[in-house]
């Protein structure tokens, strides 16, 4: 009896040995996507107030416009130049209101996501699909997360006929994580594809902003923040351990993922979703010298698996994959890491020419930084590198990466 259970938990042992995989998770191809109306931070102030009928709020216009005007690369405020946005002045006509926030309106807002949020992420994966080189039936698991829709069955599962997924595929569907989850959903990948041998992840994030669009109002800076900083895209990564020699290439293996609670930072950033659409409260003042403040301790912990990180000036060693969350944000972290400017230009760039895309964001600086690198065939290039987002909670999710693709 003793014998025989040793030697069934020896064979389940075995079993799940024979599950793992042998090497890292590895980021094997990116794709991203964004609606077709590319709009400028100029053009979209004279839109948002023309649409909501606030073209008489003189000071407030001023306001929208000083807080957008400082959109120059190492410039200050928003620090973003120009957004893709689904909606466009027809839908908000056709939508007035989506003016007041005080209005029933998530219904409609609901409807315009659950069309467009699936056929956005499913852009982003075709392209991440075709750079994987395989076809979209190898895939075994899907991941997708999104901020904009609440539907059940989710954006998981029409991207399985509209992707000619399996339909055996495990599904995974985060929803409302905020801005840290490309992160997340990046840190589950990793899990999966080591745990499952010959596991393949399709990760896929999509945003829209129709969800929190909003007339701008007097004593109310959060719909000013909403309105001149976020914008709409889609991102998926494939991630899988092992490569296929000669048919995948790894761009980034993924070393540790962690994820931290910045302690009584609960009040700094919530969302929800209301009558009136997703509404948030960001106390803008507080976030970046939370983050600032807590920054060091979360990469101490990342690197610790790895044997710590030593030296004067070590952060300035790795490569940066940072959500520019906002530019005062992103000088914080500059400053406190003592990093050279360079550092952080790709997070700088994103958000100047896209806005802040929640969780989509982050993977399109990650996919900015091996573009710059293929284009400048390695000229900044770092072997070890960070990958950071931070969201409600405050979370902050880290994960190490080795870039593959020298
Ligand atoms: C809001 C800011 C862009 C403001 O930029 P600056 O600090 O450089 O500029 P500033 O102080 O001169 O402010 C510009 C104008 O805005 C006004 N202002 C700024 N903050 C305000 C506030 N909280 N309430 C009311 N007014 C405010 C100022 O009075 C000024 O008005 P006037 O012009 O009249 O003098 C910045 O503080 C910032 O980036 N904060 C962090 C933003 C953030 O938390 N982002 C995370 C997004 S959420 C995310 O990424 C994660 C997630 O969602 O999950």
């Amino acid at each position: 009896m003793g014998s025989g259970s040793a030697s069934a938990s020896a064979r389940l042992r075995e079993i799940h040995r024979s599950q793992q995989a042998d090497g890292p998770a590895a980021v094997l191809a990116i794709g991203t996507a964004n609606p077709p109306a590319c709009v400028t931070q100029d053009d979209f102030t004279d839109l948002l107030f023309r649409a909501t009928n606030t073209d008489h709020l003189a000071a407030l216009k001023d306001k929208f416009k000083r807080l957008c005007k400082h959109a120059c690369y190492f410039g200050q405020k928003l620090g973003v130049e120009r957004r893709y946005l689904h909606h466009t002045e027809e839908t908000l006509a056709a939508h007035p209101e989506f003016a007041d926030h005080e209005a029933p309106s998530l219904d409609a807002r609901l409807d315009i996501a659950a069309e467009a949020v699936p056929e956005l992420a499913a852009r982003a994966a075709r392209k991440a699909i075709a750079e994987w080189g395989r076809p979209a039936g190898d895939v075994t698991h899907l991941v997708v997360t999104t901020n904009s829709g609440a539907h059940i069955p989710g954006v998981d599962f029409r991207l399985v006929p509209l992707l000619g997924l399996r339909p055996t595929v495990r599904r995974t569907m985060l929803y409302l994580n905020g801005c840290f989850a490309g992160c997340a959903a990046l840190r589950l990948a990793k899990d999966l594809a080591e745990n499952n041998r010959g596991a393949r992840v399709l990760v896929v994030a999509a945003e829209l902003t129709v969800m929190l669009f909003s007339r701008p109002e007097e004593g109310c800076f959060q719909t000013l923040l909403n309105q001149g900083l976020f914008g709409d895209g889609a991102a998926a990564v494939v991630v899988g351990a092992d490569p296929l020699v000669s048919v995948e290439r790894p761009l980034f293996e993924i070393v540790s993922a962690a994820q931290t609670i910045i302690p009584e930072s609960a009040h700094a950033i919530n969302m929800n979703l209301t009558k009136g659409g997703f509404d948030g409260n960001i106390s803008t003042r507080e976030v970046p010298g939370f983050i600032g403040d807590n920054i060091e301790r979360c990469l101490m912990d990342s690197f610790e698996p790895l044997g710590g990180i030593a030296g004067d000036g070590k952060w300035n060693d790795l490569f940066w994959a940072v959500h520019p969350g906002s530019p005062a944000i992103l000088d914080k972290i500059e400053s406190v890491l003592g990093l050279e400017p360079e550092k952080l230009t790709a997070s700088r760039r994103v958000l100047r020419d896209y806005g802040n895309m929640f969780g989509v964001t982050v993977i399109f600086v990650l996919d900015e930084l091996r573009r710059r690198w293929e284009r400048e065939a390695a000229g900044e290039w770092r072997e070890l590198g960070v990958m950071m987002t931070f969201g409600p909670g405050l979370t902050v999710e880290t994960m190490v990466l080795h870039a593959a693709l020298k």
